[in-house]
């Protein structure tokens, strides 16, 4: 955490050279949320589901009580033109790196002379996609008085002084198997056999959750099955997102676009039918269950030739995971 009087933000160079905040721990996320509240500009970095968006919640909300600012949410999959014709007068923005970038890009009237304060979740994603040199400039060009939290649940090159043991929750049971043919068979005899569940499985595109969505309602499981990808507009979004959180037992069918920030409470598994582009995609798939202190189990679904790759991806992030030699490991009934 920088403890200076608001020292201009710049991921790649700056951030690292002291000791982001854990905010997993209670006690540090008091003392972020004091530093934020005191206007200082803070990193914050924690296990998925570890209570990272109450971290900055808090100083956005005494912000906006003690002034009359406006705030605003800048998300994918919201009207973008609705968003570029109110951003300009904006004073609190809470945005995901992607959709921030699309507005420096596209949006004329981006000059941010109003802006207090900006939220940036999932920062990491900033480095990850290449941007970092971009939001430099960006927010050089900032007011000197605005403050920037930003927090993240993977670690990059900036917040690689976490020492953490193992970067997923201890409550979350890991595990993979290596399969070429017979995954969907897999995938309905898996839904079979956990009707009494919440599940999540991840797939790589949107056509492949469109497909197999329409594929297994016709097969009927006997278990509501949703669906969440990227072509679908934010209220479809967020409509599925809610009757998912309302029902006992369901599967959803979805796109790495639920794979991060997304808090869906009560998951009992994550499933990866297909390898995740990465590991620290694996570590935000996998957060979507075992989330503050709950249980969680997840298993991931790798090819052969994926496996060696993927593994030591994972072994480098120190991500605890076992390999199931047999699925039957698991007693599920098969169905074919
Ligand atoms: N002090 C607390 N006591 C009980 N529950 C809490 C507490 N803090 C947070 N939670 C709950 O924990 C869950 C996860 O919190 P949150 O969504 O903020 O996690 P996160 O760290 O942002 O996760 P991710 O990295 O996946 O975005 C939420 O359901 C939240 O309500």
């Amino acid at each position: 955490m920088e403890k200076g009087r608001r020292p201009n933000l710049s991921p790649k160079k700056k951030m690292g050279k002291k000791s982001p905040t854990d905010t997993a721990d209670p006690e540090k996320r008091q003392q972020t949320i004091g530093f934020a509240l005191h206007g200082k500009d803070v990193l914050g970095a924690a296990k998925t589901g570890s209570g990272k968006t109450l971290s900055f919640l808090i100083p956005v909300l005494e912000l906006g009580k003690n002034h009359e600012f406006s705030a605003g949410l800048i998300i994918g999959g919201k009207d973008l033109k609705n968003e570029s014709e109110k951003i300009h007068r904006t004073n609190i923005i809470i945005c995901t790196p992607g959709r921030l970038l699309q507005h420096m890009d596209e949006t004329a009237a981006f000059h941010a002379s109003d802006l207090h304060m900006l939220v940036l979740d999932e920062a990491d994603r900033i480095l990850d996609m290449g941007f970092a040199d971009t939001i430099d400039a960006i927010v050089e060009n900032l007011p000197k008085t605005r403050q920037t939290p930003l927090f993240s649940a993977t670690q990059t090159k900036s917040v690689k002084y976490l020492k953490a043991k193992f970067s997923t929750p201890a409550t979350l049971e890991q595990n993979y198997v290596c399969e070429l043919h017979q995954k969907v068979n897999m995938l309905f005899s898996f839904i079979r056999s956990h009707l009494q569940k919440k599940v999540i499985v991840f797939f790589a595109c949107c056509k492949e959750v469109q497909y197999l969505f329409r594929v297994f309602c016709r097969l009927r499981p006997g278990m509501p099955i949703l669906a969440l990808h990227g072509k679908q507009q934010q209220m479809k979004r967020v409509e599925v997102y809610n009757d998912f959180i309302k029902k006992k037992n369901a599967v959803l069918f979805a796109t790495d676009i639920a794979a991060r920030g997304l808090d869906f409470p009560a998951v009992n598994w994550v499933l990866q039918f297909v390898c995740p582009e990465d590991a620290n995609t694996y570590i935000h798939r996998v957060g979507r269950t075992a989330r503050y202190k709950e249980g969680g189990e997840a298993l991931l679904v790798l090819l052969p030739s994926e496996e060696e790759s993927m593994l030591s991806q994972l072994q480098e992030k120190k991500v605890p995971i076992n390999r199931i030699h047999s699925i039957m490991h698991f007693k599920w009934t098969c169905y074919e």
